[in-house]
């Protein structure tokens, strides 16, 4: 009899069809406390779910008795507890490397974006205010060789000092839990306490996880510390910044920019005063969203459940000690 498990995302045709053939798929919108409700029997003998999104913690786990395979379509894990995972022996994948390029482009894009204002001089394009030579009110600032201070050295970060040293000859600061050989090697990127990297870098780019170290790890204090003229760049989670200092710096001049692709509560509450500062760009979490990226992402996800529900895992897997 084939594995019986639950699909909370939307996947292509191709993939479904993969999936049907080794399992019996029961198939939701979302993972939350009403549809696991909806669907109590089919989450009594799920032996693995694959989705993104929602929070799977102890009540959730008591749920699915069976379970022994989450496959997440991300790289990001934070929605998940680990320790009760690893509790349950419970085997949890995600899909690093796949998307490392796509979201350090998003990162760069932000950047340029934010230094040079593009969508909000193109706005004001569309809005018919382009009327003849324009001013210094439309200005915005360099990229090229100015310093670049990466917050988390990890895939996403190496792939960003990529693109910055290389392309756009920018010098390389980071801060990490460890020094990070290959990006001083190639890219020449000095490591530098969190102290540091806030008082030098003209931007200030952060590819962190959330955990519990991480969550405000950048609130009021460490703002204050960083150069009027810096642009900070968020594409790791939004709690890693404390929001509402953020608001108040880029609304006091504290800092002079900054770039999001992640926040606190997503979606952004259209009430949000980040959406009245015109120097602010705000994406949708997007980090990962390009047609191939995303197939790449769901397709990993697909065959990490399958290896890992046939006991055939190789890599992917974030808590590889509950296979012992
Ligand atoms: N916006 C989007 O759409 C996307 C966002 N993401 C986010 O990006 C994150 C990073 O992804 P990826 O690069 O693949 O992950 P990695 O695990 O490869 O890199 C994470 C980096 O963060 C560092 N780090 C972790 N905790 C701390 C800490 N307390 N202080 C300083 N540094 C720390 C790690 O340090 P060390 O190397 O020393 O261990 C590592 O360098 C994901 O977890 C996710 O949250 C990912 C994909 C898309
Ligand atoms: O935020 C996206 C991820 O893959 O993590």
């Amino acid at each position: 009899m084939k594995p019986s498990i639950i699909l909370y995302k939307k996947l292509p045709d191709d993939l479904r069809s993969r999936l049907d053939e080794h399992f019996t798929v029961t198939e939701i919108n979302n993972l939350n406390a009403e549809t696991v409700a909806q669907h109590a029997e089919a989450f009594q003998q799920a032996e693995g779910i694959l989705g993104s999104g929602g929070k799977v913690d102890g009540e959730f786990l008591k749920k699915a008795p069976k379970l022994r395979v989450a496959s997440s379509v991300s790289v990001g894990y934070d929605n998940f507890d680990v320790d009760a995972l690893n509790q349950r022996g419970v085997v949890l994948m995600h899909t690093p490397t796949v998307l490392t390029d796509t979201v350090a482009d998003t990162m760069m894009a932000l950047v340029l974006t934010a230094a040079r204002r593009v969508v909000e001089v193109a706005e004001r394009v569309k809005a018919g205010e382009w009327q003849g030579s324009i001013g210094a009110d439309w200005f915005g600032v360099d990229v090229h060789h100015k310093k670049l201070g990466i917050l988390g050295m990890g895939r996403i970060g190496l792939a960003l000092a990529q693109r910055a040293h290389l392309g756009f000859n920018m010098p390389i600061l980071y801060n990490a839990r460890k020094q990070h050989s290959e990006a001083e090697t190639r890219f020449d990127a000095q490591y530098c306490d969190l102290d540091t990297l806030l008082k030098e870098s003209d931007f200030l780019c952060i590819s962190l996880p959330l955990t519990d170290e991480t969550h405000h790890l950048i609130g009021e204090a460490q703002l204050a510390k960083m150069k009027s003229s810096a642009i900070l760049i968020n594409a790791g989670r939004g709690p890693v910044v404390d929001e509402q200092a953020l608001i108040a710096a880029l609304k006091n001049g504290t800092i002079h920019a900054a770039g999001l692709d992640v926040f606190e509560v997503e979606p952004l509450p259209v009430s949000s005063e980040l959406l009245t500062l015109p120097n602010v760009v705000a994406l949708p979490h997007i980090g990962s969203a390009t047609h191939e990226t995303r197939y790449g992402m769901a397709r990993d996800a697909v065959d990490n459940l399958i290896a890992a529900l046939s006991g055939n895992v190789e890599k992917n897997c974030v808590n590889p000690q509950v296979l012992k």
